[in-house]
């Protein structure tokens, strides 16, 4: 797992939106798989990536036409209209902004009549897309991913799962401080269901994230913080801002400073590194 550091939330998302643009323009279709399938997240982390997406969409730097997403999870019970809901964030703060073909879009139906059968269609729906090439990704304060609170199988796929209380009360400022009025379940992608995506990029911005950024980098492999899940990762980055490191050891910041100094030299002199196993080209020496 690398982790990147940026001063502050903006700079996150710009470095992820460029990162993001970068793997779908170099992106080569094949038989089977001719789309670039991006997994996304909703929640306020992620919003600054979207914004830099959406302005490098519209200085003509990306295109979503060849892109499919498969959106990490949706409410249950709350209708799909709602201002809350994650398709309207999504549509409202990404795909109404860009070219995307709104049929390449996919977020669980959390009001679906068969919630289980909902969930089974997904991840098939996953897989027929060819998997999951980038999946972005935010982190709860008590250190969930998606919606896999603490305790969740690490090796869990889409299914339903009933809200922590932690994250309820979070989500409460979203519904105008109501605690009645958040929903207690959601349709989530598993754990696995991230783990089995080419490349995850996690986007952790903000002191209230500190706890749970320390616990998942500097902790072991836990299911009570869902997201330390990526430390087995073949190829997982971490991008954070300066208030997120707060709870971090100096020597952790000061090992992954180090470590991307030296990594810009060596892809200064030899192309991107990793470029090889995630299908982008070979690296050649300069
Ligand atoms: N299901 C979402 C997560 O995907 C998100 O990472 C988290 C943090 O959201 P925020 O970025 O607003 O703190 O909120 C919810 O729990």
């Amino acid at each position: 797992m690398r982790l990147t550091i940026r001063d502050t939330k903006e700079q996150v998302g710009q470095y992820i939106g460029d990162y993001i643009a970068k793997r779908i323009n170099s992106f080569k279709p094949k038989a089977g798989r001719p789309h670039f399938v991006l997994g996304l997240p909703t929640g306020s982390s992620p919003l600054p990536v979207y914004e830099r997406l959406v302005e490098l969409y519209k200085a003509g730097e990306v295109s979503f036409k060849d892109v499919i997403t498969f959106n990490m999870d949706e409410y249950v019970g709350i209708p799909r209209d709602h201002p809350e809901s994650y398709h309207t964030f999504m549509f409202k703060n990404f795909f109404s902004l860009v070219d995307i073909d709104p049929k390449n879009t996919h977020i669980l139906n959390g009001n679906a009549e068969d919630l289980y059968k909902e969930c089974e269609d997904y991840e098939v729906a996953i897989k027929e897309a060819g998997g999951i090439d980038l999946f972005l990704g935010g982190i709860g304060a008590d250190g969930h991913i998606a919606f896999n609170e603490p305790g969740s199988s690490l090796s869990s796929k889409t299914r339903i799962k009933t809200l922590a209380y932690e994250t309820i009360l979070a989500n409460c400022r979203f519904f105008s401080n109501d605690l009645s009025a958040v929903p207690r379940m959601a349709l989530t992608v598993g754990v696995q269901t991230v783990m089995d995506a080419r490349e995850v990029v996690l986007v952790v911005t903000g002191q209230g994230k500190a706890l749970a950024l320390s616990q998942m980098i500097e902790g072991g492999v836990n299911h009570m913080i869902t997201a330390s899940a990526l430390q087995t990762h073949p190829w997982a980055l971490v991008v954070c801002d300066e208030d997120a490191t707060n709870e971090l050891r100096v020597k952790t910041v000061k090992y992954f400073k180090s470590i991307e100094k030296v990594q810009d030299e060596v892809e200064a002199k030899y192309g991107p590194v990793g470029a090889v196993r995630l299908g982008l080209g070979r690296a050649s020496a300069a």
